[in-house]
Formats: structure tokens, sequence, C-alpha cells
């Protein structure tokens, strides 16, 4: 059998690598086996968070597992027959969906399936999901890749309750994606949402936001404002800028004594920060196209070139040998694939 050792602990050393490296396994069929999970995290080896995912690749794989376990810093990871199934994940209280995605999208852009997941939908330090329906699926969507994303209830932290449902069709086309800098901003997008919480909370982050754009750009403004009951209290707003080529996005999450002005006012900012480098992809977008890139092939410039983009790359060849080549330019870079991986 071909084992794929990775050390858990490298470069950015979170919760990503074992996403990317076992999302691998089951593409490439061969095992992997990772160590120092989480090392130098305060509360290292896997969260529940992490756990699900690979719990969800098991089963899409049919795998053998060992070490799958809260606190684990070890795991084994043997593929089986991997097939299309309808996949589904109950991450208790408000674990984050979006990640447990980030580990199913690109094995289920390979073997195709549904899934349905429960959680957290909008938690800090992860995609909000309108982030990763509106900005990453739009650009995975320009590689080839279809899968649809269904938000049916909003999950914030501590509570969770939030609920996804969608598909992922097996991946036919493969496009490579080249994307240097934006030529020109057709409009910005967004979603303002408030959930258990009165509907002027998300109608004031959606003018916030609306004007801090507008004092810098010329182009449309629409953000949607959306109300919705849930376990718990909690609001978000993602903006995104729908350029020539590919979206852009800001996002931020209200907290308990933060205005909703300065959580609008924060999405805005940053996303106007990313357009600011001319990048075509943005910081967060950088890293989560990494494992899609080294099949499709291409080029892109990123606003930035973040630890987990240059953890992601080193993960992906751990699997592959070299792929990538990143030439940095002030705090971004260009970011080429050298030698395309077959799918
Ligand atoms: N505000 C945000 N908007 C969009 N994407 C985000 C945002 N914050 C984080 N992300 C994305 O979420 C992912 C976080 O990966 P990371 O490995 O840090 O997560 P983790 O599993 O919580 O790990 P750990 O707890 O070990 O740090 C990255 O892909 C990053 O781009």
């Amino acid at each position: 059998m071909v084992w794929v050792e990775i050390d858990g602990s490298y470069g950015e050393g979170g919760g990503q690598i074992l996403r990317t490296a076992v999302a691998l396994s089951v593409i490439t069929g061969k095992a992997v086996r990772i160590t120092r999970i989480r090392a130098n995290r305060p509360n290292p080896g896997l969260r529940p968070q992490h756990l699900h995912g690979i719990l969800a690749l098991k089963e899409l794989s049919n795998a053998r597992v060992k070490g799958a376990q809260v606190g684990s810093t070890e795991l084994e990871f043997i593929p089986g027959e991997a097939k299309p199934r309808h996949i589904r994940v109950p991450l208790s209280t408000a674990g984050s969906i979006t990640l447990v995605l980030q580990a199913l999208l690109p094995a289920m852009a390979f073997i195709g399936g549904s899934f349905e997941i429960t959680g957290g939908t909008d938690v800090p330090w992860s995609p909000p999901v309108d982030y990763l329906k509106h900005v990453t699926l739009f650009a995975l969507g320009k590689m080839g890749v279809k899968a649809e994303l269904e938000i049916k209830r909003r999950g914030h932290y501590p509570k969770g309750g939030g609920a996804v449902a969608g598909k992922v069709e097996p991946w036919e086309e493969m496009k490579p994606l080249f994307a240097f800098e934006w030529g020109k901003i057709e409009r910005f997008s967004g979603i303002s949402h408030a959930t258990n919480l009165p509907a002027h909370v998300a109608e004031r982050q959606a003018k916030a936001a609306k004007e801090r754009i507008e004092e810098h750009y010329n182009a449309p403004v629409d953000i949607e404002t959306e109300v919705s009951g849930s376990l718990g209290p909690g609001s978000g707003i993602v903006v995104w800028a729908e350029t020539d080529g590919l979206r852009l996005g800001g996002d931020a999450l209200g907290e308990r004594g933060k205005p909703a002005e300065v959580v609008g006012r924060e999405a805005a900012d940053e996303l106007l920060d990313q357009l600011k480098t001319r990048a075509a992809v943005d910081k967060f977008l950088g890293d989560q196209l990494i494992p899609f890139l080294a099949f499709a092939g291409g080029e892109v410039k990123v606003a930035e070139i973040t630890n987990h983009l240059l953890t992601n790359v080193w993960v992906v060849e751990r699997f592959f040998g070299k792929v990538f080549e990143v030439e940095r330019e002030g705090r971004g870079g260009v970011v080429r694939v050298i030698r395309r991986v077959d799918g």
C-alpha cells in the first residue's frame, strides 16, 4: 500500500492540513498517516469539527480509519471504494459547516454525491456560508465544478442549529483558471442577515456596508437583508465585488455589544482592502482554491500569500511532488501551476 506521511504541525499547522490531506487520500486512493495533529495549538489534536470532516470522508470512501477520536494527534486513513453517497453530518453545537465542506467538496467533486450538514453556518475563523456559496463556489464553477448549496437555517455560536444541504456532480470538464487582476467592477452584492434579532440589525449592517463601499466606488451596491429564526441570536454580513473575472469577498460577524454599523463597515473595509491590491483572488479564496487548481491548472494573482495558502500547497505536493510555483509581490503574489496533476 502507498502511504503518504504528513506532519500535521507543518506551516499553519491547523485543521486545514487534515482536510486537504484526507480529501486527497480519497481522490488518489493513497493511504495517509498524519502525525502531530494541531500540535502547536492551545487545544491540540482533533476537535469535533475536524473529526466530523474526516468521518464524512470515511463514509464517502468506505475507508478504514485509526485515531478518529476527539483529541487524537495521530490519524491513519485508508480509503476504500468511493461511490456517490448521501452524507449526513450532525455537528453538535456550532461546529463550522463550511469547514466540513472544505474537506468534503474536493473529494465529492471527483465522486459526486449529496450532503446535509447541521451546525454553525456563520461562526468565527471559518468562511461564512454565504461566502462559500457566492465567492468560493463561483470560482470553482469557473473551473467546471458543479456544486449546489442550500441554506436551510442559520446557526451561530454557541448553540448552532444551522442546516445546509447540497449536491456535487462528478467533475467532468476541468477548466484551468487564469485570473490575474480585476479590470472592471460590474457591481457589489451582499447578504446581511439577522437571526432571532430585530430586522433593523440586518438593515443597519447593510446600510453601513453600502455607504462605505460607495465612498470608494461608483458601481451599484445591492445588499439583500435576511431575517430568520433559529436556536440562538446571531448576525453577519458578506459582501462581494462582481468583477469581469472572479468575485472578491469581505465578511464580518455580529457580536453582543458590537454595533451593527461597525459590523457592516468591517466587512466592507475588508473587501476594499483586497480590491486595492488589484489581485483577482482575495486572501481567503486563495488557500481554498489550491486543491482544485492542482487538478484544473492555471495561474492566479492573490491579494495575500497567507500561511494557509502555502501550507495547502505543501500538502498537495506531499501527494504529487512539485505542482506549484509561488511568486511573492508585496504581501500578495502569483500562484502558478507548473505541472498539473491528472485527475
Ligand atoms: N472571514 C473569513 N472569510 C472567508 N474564509 C475564511 C474566513 N476566516 C477563515 N476562513 C477560511 O477558513 C479556513 C480556516 O482554516 P483553519 O485550518 O485555520 O481552520 P481550523 O480547522 O479551525 O483550524 P485550527 O483551529 O487548527 O486553526 C481557511 O480556508 C480560511 O481561508
